[in-house]
């Protein structure tokens, strides 16, 4: 496969940049990936298992000369990050990040590139629950959705050549406009993850009542919600942070349903969980029957 771009900086070592290093070696996409994350531990670990092919000590050495610059960084440090960067980046290249949200990167990276640098914000739809330098694989984007959110006046052939990047790492490409973006994401993994990380807290309370009763007797669901619930701690504070309004909006929504639902299971009326438990099971069904992998969840759209 053709080689993208000729020298490509991943900013921050963990999961998501462990993936784009193997997943662009995989298909032959960049000449030299340089990586910088900001402990020494990091970048001794990155060194060690061969993540990038030169490890430098500061963000300013990671970019210089870069054509592609991925903020592979928590949510709330993007920002920062882009204002170390910027004074260092060359004339022409493309910046990008894979933060979990939009809005509030957009608005925090923005302001700091200076004319003459592209900035393409990108987030894919793929991830686990590991965290750091050692837990990145190539496979992670294969028949993932990786949804950009190009500003308006985005040059179409940096586009087309961020896109066709994704797409050779495997993965279906979408656009969405910011907002819409944090909305669709606060429904689909933000809030899921918020409960999840409730259940397990509740879990946990009562397991100091009931000794190991909780782990030991644990049905799949609630161990797919410990899961979820082991994921990155740093992560997740910056992404409830960042996306606060639609997490909100949507937590909101999810209080005044689970409300009513508690109060039919106190009144006895079996016929309101009846309906609703027919319904979200028609949902699930209408998914399958579609077609749809609901391993990759695409909103009723269609690849570009
Ligand atoms: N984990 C997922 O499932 C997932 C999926 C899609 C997108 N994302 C997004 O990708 C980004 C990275 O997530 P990850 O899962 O790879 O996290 P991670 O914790 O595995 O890695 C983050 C890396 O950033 C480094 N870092 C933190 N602050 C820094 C700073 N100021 N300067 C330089 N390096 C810094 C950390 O040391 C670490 O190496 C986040 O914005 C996250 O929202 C995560
Ligand atoms: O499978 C998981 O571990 C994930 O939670 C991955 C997941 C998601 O919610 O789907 C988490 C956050 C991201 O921004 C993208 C993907």
């Amino acid at each position: 496969m053709a080689q993208l771009y000729d020298r490509v900086a991943l900013i921050g070592l963990g999961l998501i940049a462990g993936s784009l290093f193997h997943a662009m070696k995989r298909a032959g996409l960049a000449g030299e990936v340089v990586g910088y994350a900001r402990s020494a531990e990091t970048r001794d670990v990155a060194r060690e298992i061969g993540l990038c092919d030169r490890i430098v000590d500061s963000a300013a050495e990671a970019v210089e000369g870069a054509d592609l610059v991925i903020l592979c960084v928590p949510v709330g440090a993007m920002g920062a990050v882009a204002a170390e960067i910027a004074p260092h980046l060359k004339q022409g290249a493309l910046v990008s990040d894979v933060g979990s949200t939009k809005g509030a990167v957009i608005e925090a990276v923005a302001p700091h590139l200076p004319d003459g640098v592209h900035f393409i914000p990108a987030h894919p739809l793929a991830g686990t629950e590991q965290s750091g330098p050692r837990s990145g694989f190539a496979e992670l984007f294969d028949n993932r959705w990786c949804l950009l959110t190009p500003l308006d006046g985005t040059d179409p052939e940096v586009l087309e050549r961020y896109k066709e990047l994704w797409r050779q790492m495997g993965s279906n490409v979408d656009e969405m406009d910011a907002p819409h973006h944090d909305l669709v994401l606060a429904v689909t993994s933000h809030t899921p993850h918020l409960i999840a990380y409730t259940m397990v807290g509740v879990a946990d309370d009562l397991g100091r009542v009931t000794d190991s009763e909780v782990v030991q007797y644990s049905a799949a669901g609630f161990r797919d919600f410990t899961r979820i619930a082991a994921s990155d701690p740093t992560m997740w504070r910056d992404v409830f942070l960042a996306n606060k309004d639609a997490t909100l909006e949507i937590l909101g929504r999810f209080t005044e349903e689970l409300f009513a639902l508690q109060r039919a299971i106190r009144t006895g009326d079996g016929e309101h969980l009846h309906d609703y438990f027919t319904r979200t099971r028609a949902i699930r069904r209408g998914i399958i029957e579609a077609g749809q992998d609901t391993d990759v969840p695409n909103f009723g759209r269609n690849a570009k």
